[in-house]
Formats: structure tokens, sequence, C-alpha cells
């Protein structure tokens, strides 16, 4: 099941994070977000054990997608997917203008998940991820409360 994270589930989040991502989030990191009032972190659970987990941030009316994460042996198995919904919903309900997030350029099932969910890439961070260094594709999806003018500003760097 999908819930919001607790105290008590940053030992096992942050375990998550050292196993899917070689620049991994440190506790301290993941405790100082679950009191950060522009963060939504949700957890899915499963017989007591955290297999996935993701964190949005709204800030200024947008949203960003900045870590969704699923215990290898669990994968394809829809958990994202799960995750992703949690997160549209949230987004909808603060009716965000429009969501963004970055991925490495050859994360293949990320870029696919973000794809299904109607992300799309729109521009290329150079060198942006270290260990190994690869570009970031920045992928965004608009809401359908969507502000033109805003979101076109942003996206040109204003
Ligand atoms: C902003 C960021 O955090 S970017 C970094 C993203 N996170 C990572 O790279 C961490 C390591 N990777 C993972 O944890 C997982 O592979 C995730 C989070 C990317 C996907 O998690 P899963 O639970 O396996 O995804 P889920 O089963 O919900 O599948 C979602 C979609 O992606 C597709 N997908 C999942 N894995 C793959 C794969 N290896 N190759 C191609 N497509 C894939 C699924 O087919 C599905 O598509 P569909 O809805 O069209 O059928």
């Amino acid at each position: 099941m999908i819930r919001l994270m607790e105290e008590a589930d940053l030992e096992a989040v942050a375990e998550l994070e050292r196993i899917c991502f070689s620049e991994n989030w440190s506790y301290k990191l993941l405790e100082s977000g679950l009191y950060s009032a522009y963060d939504t972190y949700y957890v899915f659970a499963q017989d007591g054990q955290i297999l996935g987990y993701c964190n949005l941030r709204i800030l200024a009316g947008e949203g960003e997608v900045q870590r969704i994460a699923v215990r290898p042996e669990f994968r394809k198995k829809g958990i994202a997917g799960q995750l992703m919904k949690s997160m549209m919903e949230k987004s909808a309900f603060e009716q965000v203008s429009a969501i963004s997030l970055e991925v490495r350029e050859s994360n293949a099932p990320a870029r696919h998940l973000y794809e299904s969910w109607g992300f799309q890439a729109e521009a290329v961070r150079k060198g942006y991820y270290h260990n190994p260094t690869e570009d970031a594709l920045i992928m965004w999806k608009r809401m359908e409360n969507a502000d033109p003018v805003c979101v076109t500003a942003r996206n040109d760097g204003n």
C-alpha cells in the first residue's frame, strides 16, 4: 500500500537510496525533507518492508518529481506506476501548472515510466550527473490548468 513516509521509515528509505542510486541521498537529507513544507514523500510498504518510494516537491505553483525508486527484486510489477499516480493526484489537488523532472539519458526504464505518464523530454543538461558522468534530460508534463505564458517563460530559463 501507498502511504506518506514517516520518521520510522527513514532508515529503510536511506537503504533504498544506497541500493538504487550512485549519488544517493543521506538519512539526514531525507529527514530534513520529511519536515519540509514543500516536499511530499510517499512509500510503497508491504509486510513491513519499504519496496519503493518517491518525492514530489511543489514550489511556486510547479511540481518536481525529485526521486522515485523501487527495490530491484520488486521492479516491473507496477509499483512505480502507483507511486506516480499518488504524485499526479497530489499535483492535481494542489493545482500545479506543470511538473518537471531530471533523468539520466540512458535510464530507459525511468524514461519509459515518465513517458507513459505524459512527460516529454524538452531540454538537456550537459554533464549534469557524475559517477558516471552523463547528461540529464529535463522532462515536463503540463497540467490541464496550466498557464501557457508562465510555463513558456520558465522553459526559456527566465
Ligand atoms: C527523478 C528520478 O528519480 S530519475 C531516476 C529514476 N529512478 C531510478 O532510476 C532508480 C532505479 N530504477 C527503479 O527504481 C525502477 O526501475 C523505476 C522506478 C524506474 C521503475 O520502477 P518499476 O516499479 O519497475 O516500474 P513499473 O513496474 O511501475 O513500470 C512502469 C512502466 O515502466 C516500464 N518499465 C519498467 N521497467 C522497465 C524496463 N526495464 N525497460 C522498459 N520499460 C520498463 C513498464 O513496462 C511500465 O510501462 P507500461 O505502464 O507502459 O507497462
